[in-house]
């Protein structure tokens, strides 16, 4: 089977696990993990097993209802109190893809909704509720793609980063999901991956899902994007993101705001795809997002055999970083293509 054939989170047949693939163990080794307990699920978050704002949305609805049909009681105070601590426990996984917090509290509303009611309807509702966040980040994808077609042409040159695909959300992704719409019409686009480090999301993960569609990719080297850029090969950059701030600030992954500053450099469009589920109207500018420190084993000792640098070796390990508003061309949500100034644009969508 293609990876794109397999669900990149889902629940199993008897709504008993969180079923995802092991994104960790990707593209040499296709690993089927199926998740029972609240720790399997936020070590599955936390270790990028399953990665990328709208999937973590996702796997985060349907974590928390596993946590609530496991909460053996009729006294629905108790079941609202337990509820809660799981689904602050499944929030404290990772901090700045706002999708994980936004998609726990859709789940915590419908508990408050029910309020008066009995647990099992509360429980019935809490499933429904994780199902139409998935099936929503399905819907809100495939309009990003629709969207961001529309500024592109065949045969563009198009860069990306790090993993923003349908291993990233439940299917298309954001920033790919032009580039499946446009394959499937025949675009013949080239798509340029940046390897993204430390963790590789798009070597590993990008590469591996558009090669398998017959998509024409080539992985790069993050330091070698510029050079790319000034040999006129790249006629638009495409990213995801993980949270957009209230003026348009948004932050991605480590080395996003580089790409951005080369391409306006070179005269060359920058698109961030968001999902109107990852902009976070509580963040005003980016200096208010909290960005993720990983462990540094993930710069020194991730992917050889030896170590790459000094033991002990001081090392800077942020796993995102916020590209100003003033160097974004265009935000690509579902609800239409946002331009500067994007206060006012994103305050229309939230009216
Ligand atoms: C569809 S946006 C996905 C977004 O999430 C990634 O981060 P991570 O791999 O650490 O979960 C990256 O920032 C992508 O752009």
């Amino acid at each position: 089977m293609n990876i794109l054939d397999y669900d990149t989170v889902a629940l199993d047949d008897s709504d008993s696990a969180l079923v995802i693939i092991d994104q960790t163990k990707l593209p040499n080794q296709l690993e089927i993990l199926h998740l029972h307990t609240q720790k399997e699920i936020w070590d599955a978050i936390y270790l990028l097993q399953v990665r990328g704002a709208p999937a973590i949305g996702v796997a985060a609805g349907y974590g928390v209802y596993l946590a609530a049909k496991g909460i053996d009681t009729e006294d629905y105070a108790f079941f609202e109190q337990e509820f809660v601590k799981a689904s602050d426990y499944l929030n404290s996984s990772r901090p700045t893809a706002v999708n994980l917090s936004w998609a726990l509290k859709r789940m915590k509303d419908v508990v408050i909704a029910g309020r008066g009611g009995s647990v099992a309807d509360a429980k019935q509702k809490l499933l429904a509720e994780a199902k139409a966040i998935q099936q929503e980040d399905i819907d809100t994808c495939r309009r990003i793609g629709e969207l961001g077609l529309s500024l592109v042409k065949p045969g563009d040159g198009i860069l990306t980063h790090c993993n923003a695909g349908q291993l990233a959300t439940s299917r298309y992704g954001t920033a790919t999901a032009p580039m499946y719409l446009g394959h499937k019409q025949g675009y013949h686009f080239k798509i340029y991956c940046d390897e993204t480090r430390p963790l590789l999301q798009g070597a590993r993960l990008t590469s591996y899902e558009l090669s398998s569609a017959g998509l024409d990719v080539t992985v790069l080297c993050d330091g070698m994007a510029a050079s790319l850029m000034k040999q006129g090969k790249i006629q638009a950059v495409f990213t995801g993101c993980d949270r957009v701030a209230a003026n348009g600030d948004a932050a991605n992954k480590i080395g996003t705001m580089p790409l951005a500053i080369a391409a306006k450099y070179f005269g060359i469009p920058f698109y961030i795809c968001a999902p109107s589920s990852t902009i976070d109207m509580s963040s005003k500018t980016g200096r208010d997002i909290k960005i993720e420190q990983r462990p540094a084993e993930e710069v020194t000792e991730m992917w050889y055999k030896e170590r790459m640098a000094p033991k002990d070796v001081k090392v800077f390990n942020p796993a995102f970083d916020v590209t100003d508003a003033e160097l974004i061309t265009a935000i690509i949500t579902e609800k239409g293509i946002l331009r500067a100034p994007y206060t006012e644009f994103i305050k229309a969508i939230f009216k």
